[in-house]
Formats: structure tokens, sequence, C-alpha cells
């Protein structure tokens, strides 16, 4: 978090003022220090030595183009989940060589494009979907090269909503099954099979859940092997949590790759893992001004300019994170205080019972925002998204224009 700092009594983002920031573009506004991104992508990369591997940056965590082209420059594969995702990484600069493709809903016409660009590898979730993939390529005269997302029924111990590795979640093919469908595959005349994917949850700060998905990944490369299918490549999927409080303790990258490779057999293949919110949570900050400060009897409520539409996480998964002033005051009284903002919802909350001392008019930071905020933002109550801003060093560059009201109704029409 250490890009983002109080230094001479206000908050900083690397070696430009918060307030100044705010001041020039106005809030809500989303704030990412690029160095921060860069530390944190290379903490992964680095975490591998020499083993050969791919970092995939998880698009849906911020898909911001300045951000995925920082990424490209560094030579990052990328996890994607749509043909949305798919046209940002090349806009991007990023290599489709270097893209893998998960999700359980595949379009056809998303297939189809992600064959023509040339992508690494489609990340199967299920049978009916590897009939598809095999479809499309034989029309293009293509082979697709497949591993399949393995369901391998283990708890990731993270918020339910966000656990993905167990047999009632929809995500993957249960591992049990997982054996006959690379048959199958492998005899599919479209598909050429060189991996194994594996994506059990987000915000894990435990290793071993992560330990627990690999071993039954790692038996089951073992008997595919004995069958004929040998695999080239093994995806342990993204999920690292990080620090959302500051007594929270998240296992670092090395910590997460010492502890995969105490087991020996990972190194006979080239390892891909996938993390989103390890890289960009902590990147980045969410930016508001305190409207009202409205004092009841039972709560007091600080009315916000940002809301569920720009950071939906409080609202969707009562996921906490730290609120702090930018500019903090020496005088004046601390109250406790609902951060809300101006949607008409009750779940519509950024924190509650924050201990703040504030004044209508004061800035807010939102950190941890950098992950998952902006690309989870909506126009619920017609309210524009934000607007994004980079740093990097002393230099700010708006990386995404706040939209306008004609960006609000771009496309509709009425009857004739
Ligand atoms: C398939 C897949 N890969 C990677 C990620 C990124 O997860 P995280 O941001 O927790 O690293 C997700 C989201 O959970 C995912 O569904
Ligand atoms: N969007 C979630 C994480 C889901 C990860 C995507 N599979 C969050 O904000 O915590």
């Amino acid at each position: 978090m250490d890009h983002f700092e109080y230094r001479n009594g206000q908050l900083f983002a690397e070696d430009v003022a918060v307030a100044d920031i705010a001041h020039a573009h106005g809030t809500p506004c989303y704030i990412y220090s690029r160095a921060t991104l860069e530390r944190h992508w290379h903490a992964f990369n680095d975490a591998f030595g020499t083993q050969p591997h791919l970092v995939c940056y998880a698009v849906k965590a911020n898909s911001n183009i300045a951000i995925l082209n920082l990424f490209a420059r560094l030579g990052s594969g990328f996890d994607i989940v749509s043909g949305g995702e798919l046209e940002r990484v090349l806009r991007a600069g990023g290599d489709p060589d270097k893209v893998v493709f998960s999700g359980v809903g595949k379009k056809a016409v998303e297939i189809r494009h992600a064959l023509e660009v040339g992508i690494r590898c489609f990340n199967v979730e299920s049978e009916a979907e590897l009939d598809r993939i095999n479809a499309v390529a034989g029309e293009m005269g293509k082979v697709a090269p497949v591993s399949l997302r393995v369901n391998p029924d283990v708890d990731a111990q993270t918020h339910p909503y966000i656990s993905t590795g167990l047999k009632e979640n929809k995500f993957g093919i249960e591992i049990g099954r997982a054996e006959a469908v690379y048959l199958k595959a492998a005899a599919m005349p479209n598909l050429k099979v060189v991996g194994i994917d594996c994506h059990i949850g987000s915000q894990l700060l435990t290793l071993t859940p992560f330990m627990d998905a690999l071993q039954r990944v790692l038996a089951l490369a073992e008997r595919l092997a004995e069958q004929g299918v040998q695999v080239h490549h093994l995806d342990i999927g993204g999920g690292l949590g990080v620090r959302y409080k500051h007594d929270q303790l998240a296992p670092s990258p090395a910590d997460y790759m010492a502890n995969l490779f105490t087991d020996e057999r990972l190194r006979q293949y080239e390892i891909f893992v996938e993390p989103g919110r390890a890289i960009a949570a902590n990147a980045g900050i969410l930016v508001t001004e305190v409207e009202f400060l409205k004092m009841a009897e039972y709560k007091n409520f600080a009315v916000v300019d940002a809301a569920m539409n720009d950071l939906i996480r409080p609202a969707l998964y009562s996921a906490w994170q730290e609120i702090i002033p930018v500019v903090p005051r020496s005088e004046g009284k601390t109250e406790t205080y609902d951060v809300v903002g101006p949607v008409c919802e009750t779940g519509d909350f950024l924190g509650k019972e924050r201990d703040l001392n504030i004044q209508p008019g004061d800035l807010l930071a939102v950190r941890s925002s950098g992950a998952y905020g902006f690309t989870m933002a909506s126009n619920y109550n017609t309210r524009p998204r934000a607007l994004e801003v980079m740093v990097d060093g002393s230099a700010m560059h708006v990386i995404r224009q706040r939209e306008t009201f004609e960006d609000l109704v771009r496309g509709e029409a009425i009857l004739p």
C-alpha cells in the first residue's frame, strides 16, 4: 500500500497530492499508482525464478486499457472471460498468444474471434463447451488449444459468492469426471489438449486450499499421462487474497509459490497463474467528497458523492474497505458515521460505523479499490461512472474520462 501515504499532513498517490487530483478532475474518481501495479506484477513474475511460467493478469479485476498496456509492456499474459475483455487486451497491445480464455458461457462468436487472433488456450468449463469449441474450430479449419477447468471440490474458505471450487459452484468440470472428458477431448479432431486449469475462488488468505487443489490437479495430470494424454501446462488460477485491514495477514506471491513448489512434481510443467486482486486491489483508491452530514438520534450518516454504483463490494459481499480522510483535520470532533452514497437503496453504503473527523466538502479515500472497483461499476440511478486517473511519479494522467449525460443515454431510442 506504500504508494498511497500521508506526507505533510495529506494523502499522496506517489508524488501527487490526492487533493490536487480531486480538485483538478472532480469526484468521485479512481486513482491508481503505476509503481504499485508494476511492483505487484513483478512480485508474481519473480516468484517463479527460472521455472517456465506465464503470469496471466485477470482482466476482470481492472480492465482499463492503460493498465493492461502497462502489463503488456512487461510481457504479461492475460486471463479473459469475454470477447470484450479480449478486445481490451488487443487494444492495449497485449500478445494474443499469452491469453487464456476462462468463463462458463463462451459464445460461438467469442470463440471464433479468439481463434482468429490465436489465443494460447481456452479454459473449458463444460462438455457442451468442448463440443462448441470443436465445432467452431472445425468450421474455421483450425485446431483449438484447450485445457479443462477442473472443479476440485476444495473449500477456499472465502465469501460464498466468490468461492468457485466447490462441487455446488457452477464453475469447471467435476474432477471425478475430468479424466473421461479429457479422453473425449483428446479424440476430437479440432482440439489439442495443452493443459489443466483450476481456480477455486478469490480473496484466499490461507495457502492450504491452493495446495489441496494442486495435489488433485497433479494426480489428474499423472493419471492422464498414463493414458497417453500429456499436458504441457498447469494453470493454477488466481485467488491470492490481499490485506484490506491493517491487522489482516495475506501471503505474498513469493510465499505462495514457495509453498506450491514444495511439491517438486510441479517443475515438469509450465505454470500459469491468473492473479487479479493481488496485483490491482492495493494499487488504487476511490476518492469521494462529503456532501452532507446527517446527524440523527440513532445513527450519523456521511452522505458522499460515490455510491454502490461506483464500488459495489460493500453492498454485495459486506466487504470492508478502509476509509480515510485525504486531508486529516487537526481540529474538530470525531464522530461515528455510516458512509453512504446518493443511490436509492438501503444497501448503498461504502462503510459502516467509521470514526471520522469530517465536514461537508472534505475528501475521503476508500482504500484497496484498484480491483473489482471500476470494473463492477454501473450506471444505476443514471449516474455517470467515475473518472480514472493513473499517477506515475509526479505525473498524473486521466486514463478514462468521466461519463457525460450524452454517454448515459447513447444508443437509446424512442418509438416513432
Ligand atoms: C477463472 C478466474 N481466474 C482468475 C480470477 C482472478 O481472481 P483474483 O482476483 O482473486 O486473483 C478469477 C476471479 O475469481 C477467475 O474466476
Ligand atoms: N468481484 C469479487 C471477486 C470475484 C472474482 C471473480 N471471479 C470481489 O470484488 O471481491
